[in-house]
């Protein structure tokens, strides 16, 4: 049975299995997991062969249960296959190695005849691995329905020594295990009861982590006996859960239990622990850390189906946006009451209190859409008393049909005044005291607003006034194993040298962002050009350790006017706006970038006659190639 609802949680559900730590010998599985199943496990990790076992000529695979003591679906639906811990597949005793190669690849093919979902691995044993890399890419090469899960310690542990521990933090689709690729692995992290800094656990929600082993000594017992987890565990263990991640305990109990009362806080309800499952009460607690996390907010839940979904930035400049589009953008009350608040304080400055009845202020709308920024800047004309005079100016004529039916349906026939063109070639009968526009991309000038704008500041008076003032935009590294999973399967370069909208939500944020490229408007600088180029070195925290980057996420800061801003960094990001999700800028190679090591990179915006385009490279700790040279992957068109 699931571990219950988390309020307002649709998507799939998070489960909790255990780890069957000695052999089943005999045929005990059915009973073993129908015991199991009854205190409300969906699964159990069990072993699959006799720990004892040694290949040897004509010798039969000692099972611990043969497929007809469970059905294909019971199978399939509740076990998880652990492979022999004894497994070394880089032993320098050959008989060892060569034994544990031959008992590797009979237990896969008996799981897969058995059709489970996935066998957990063993971690390979010593920092150089290349065998054990060998022999598994060898088996995911022939495998098709089932994953393969590595088990890794979640903080150092005796065995790995500090190289394995550097190779595990690159535990990735690509896995540089010691510096072995692997083609493909889904990872298991074993939860201790001690845990690194959060810097460093951080890094496991970039990473394609299926379940989370939990020993019963990380656990800790409560004043009535129960147990329970430190902070830092429940942290974690939420932040697992709020990455689809399940949960497997493992070990025995430590929590003798002799009056058992619900953890939904009724004290004086009683069970017989006879028929209780000694693992019950950590499973209680772990579907009670599930149920009681705070729901997911509105805007998480409508935007849960865009999570790690790579799309193509939009084009609106060369493309005409379609209406259903429009009307995604027009929901978003909050970036225009953020441009009727800006577009206020522009008309308070622009006309005292005693010249309202004198003057009228010219505000021209460029990239008017079906009319949303008509509207603020009229009730911004209202709320301030101030008379005004607008021009929509809007090149898609499918927009000024709707932004025709709007006026003469809001009765604004002697305000508004519809021009059907580009701004860049309009010619316009006046100057105007405001522009406002809003071409903005997830990176800011991605849309081309600055080639635009630059169009459109010929009809801006002298002292005019543009909204937004300025717009920058932001990176940070990530680690995005799924991200780059999902591009790799394209197997071309092109996909790696585009960047993609997307809403982030398996990564991790390694380093605080950093400003990428400005834009002002009215652009009065000496160097019109909007070509810029920009270098940034980024620290990753030391507590982090060393981790692997699969690209940059991309961000924007808009000033609209003086202090009224909107955008989607992260640290300044308007709160409940929906318009942008980040950007991606995916790397070709994941670059490992050892603890302590600063992460160079570079950006350009390049220009040419027809088209805007970014490259971009990595030079420290290692080099990458230029991505996307001469715009020959991604463009935007002008
Ligand atoms: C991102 S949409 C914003 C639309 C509307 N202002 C809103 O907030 O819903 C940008 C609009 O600008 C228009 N646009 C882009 N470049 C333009 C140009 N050079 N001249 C006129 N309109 C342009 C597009 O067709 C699109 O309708």
């Amino acid at each position: 049975m699931p571990l219950g609802q988390r309020a307002g949680d649709k998507s799939e559900s998070r489960y909790c299995g255990m780890e069957v730590l000695d052999f089943p010998a005999g045929e005990e599985l059915p009973a073993v997991l129908s015991q199991s199943l009854s205190s409300a496990f969906d699964f159990l990790l069990a072993p699959l062969v006799d720990p004892g076992y040694r290949p040897a000529p004509g010798a039969v695979l000692p099972v611990a249960a043969s497929d007809l003591v469970l059905s294909p679906s019971q199978w399939s639906s509740h076990i998880v296959g652990k492979i022999s811990e004894w497994i070394d597949l880089d032993s320098e005793d050959e008989q060892l190695r060569l034994d544990s190669e031959v008992t590797l690849k009979q237990e896969i093919a008996w799981a897969s005849h058995l059709s489970l979902q996935a066998c957990v691995l063993p971690p390979p044993k010593r920092s150089s691995c290349a065998n054990y890399a060998r022999v598994v890419n060898h088996i995911l090469q022939g495998l098709t329905n089932m994953q393969l899960w590595l088990r890794i310690p979640l903080e150092k542990s005796e065995p790995m020594d500090e190289e394995h521990d550097e190779a595990k933090n690159n535990s990735n689709m690509t896995l540089g295990y010691g510096g072995i690729h692997f083609d493909y692995y889904v990872g298991c992290s074993l939860i201790r009861s001690t845990l690194p800094s959060m810097n460093s656990l951080g890094r496991w929600f970039g990473e394609p982590v299926r379940a989370a082993i939990l020993q019963t000594n990380a656990f800790l017992t409560n004043s009535r006996g129960y147990p329970c987890l430190s902070k830092r565990h429940q942290m974690l263990l939420t932040g697992f859960f709020n990455h689809s991640v399940q949960v497997i305990i493992s070990g025995r109990s430590n929590h003798n239990i002799s009056q058992v009362g619900l953890l939904s806080g009724d004290e004086n309800h009683t069970e017989d622990t006879s028929v209780r499952h000694a693992l019950g009460p950590y499973l209680e607690y772990i579907a009670y850390i599930y149920q009681r996390m705070d729901p997911l907010p509105e805007q998480e839940r409508f935007e849960i189906n865009y999570r790690d979904f790579l799309q193509s930035p939009l084009q609106p400049l060369m493309d005409n946006l379609e209406a259903q589009t429009y009307e995604t953008f027009e929901k978003d009350t909050v970036k225009y009451s953020q441009y009727q608040r800006a577009i206020a304080k522009a008309l308070v400055d622009r006309v005292s209190d005693d010249e309202v009845s004198t003057i009228k202020t010219v505000l021209m709308v460029v990239g008017a859409g079906r009319g949303p920024l008509v509207r603020a800047s009229l009730q911004a004309a209202e709320e301030t008393g101030r008379k005004l005079k607008v021009y929509a100016v809007e090149k898609n004529p499918n927009a000024v049909i709707t932004l025709h039916s709007l006026i003469k349906l809001e009765g604004w026939e002697s305000l508004v005044t519809i021009i059907s063109s580009d701004m860049r070639c309009w010619d316009a009968p006046e100057k105007a005291d405001i522009l406002v526009s809003e071409l903005l991309g997830s990176f800011g000038d991605n849309e081309l607003s600055p080639e635009c704008l630059d169009g459109a500041q010929r009809f801006l008076k002298p002292d005019g006034i543009s909204i937004p003032s300025s717009y920058t935009s932001f990176i940070e590294p990530i680690t995005a194993s799924k991200l780059h999973n999902d591009i790799k399967a394209h197997k071309d370069i092109a996909h790696f040298e585009t960047a993609y909208v997307v809403k982030l939500h398996r990564v991790a944020r390694l380093a605080p962002t950093q400003k990428v490229f400005t834009f002002d408007h009215p652009n009065t600088s000496s160097n019109p050009s909007n070509q810029r180029y920009t270098k940034l070195q980024f620290e990753i925290p030391e507590d982090t350790g060393s981790c692997l980057v699969h690209g940059f996420a991309g961000y924007f800061d808009a000033v609209l006017y003086k202090d009224v801003h909107l955008g989607i960094e992260p640290n300044t990001a308007t709160p409940n706006m929906f318009s942008w999700f980040p950007i991606f800028f995916p790397l070709r190679k994941p670059i490992h970038v050892p603890s302590k090591s600063p992460i160079e990179v570079h950006f350009w915006r390049c220009c040419g006659s027809t088209k805007v385009w970014y490259e971009w490279a990595v030079t420290a700790p290692s080099p990458s190639p230029i991505h996307n040279s001469n715009g020959r992957s991604y463009w935007v068109g002008l």
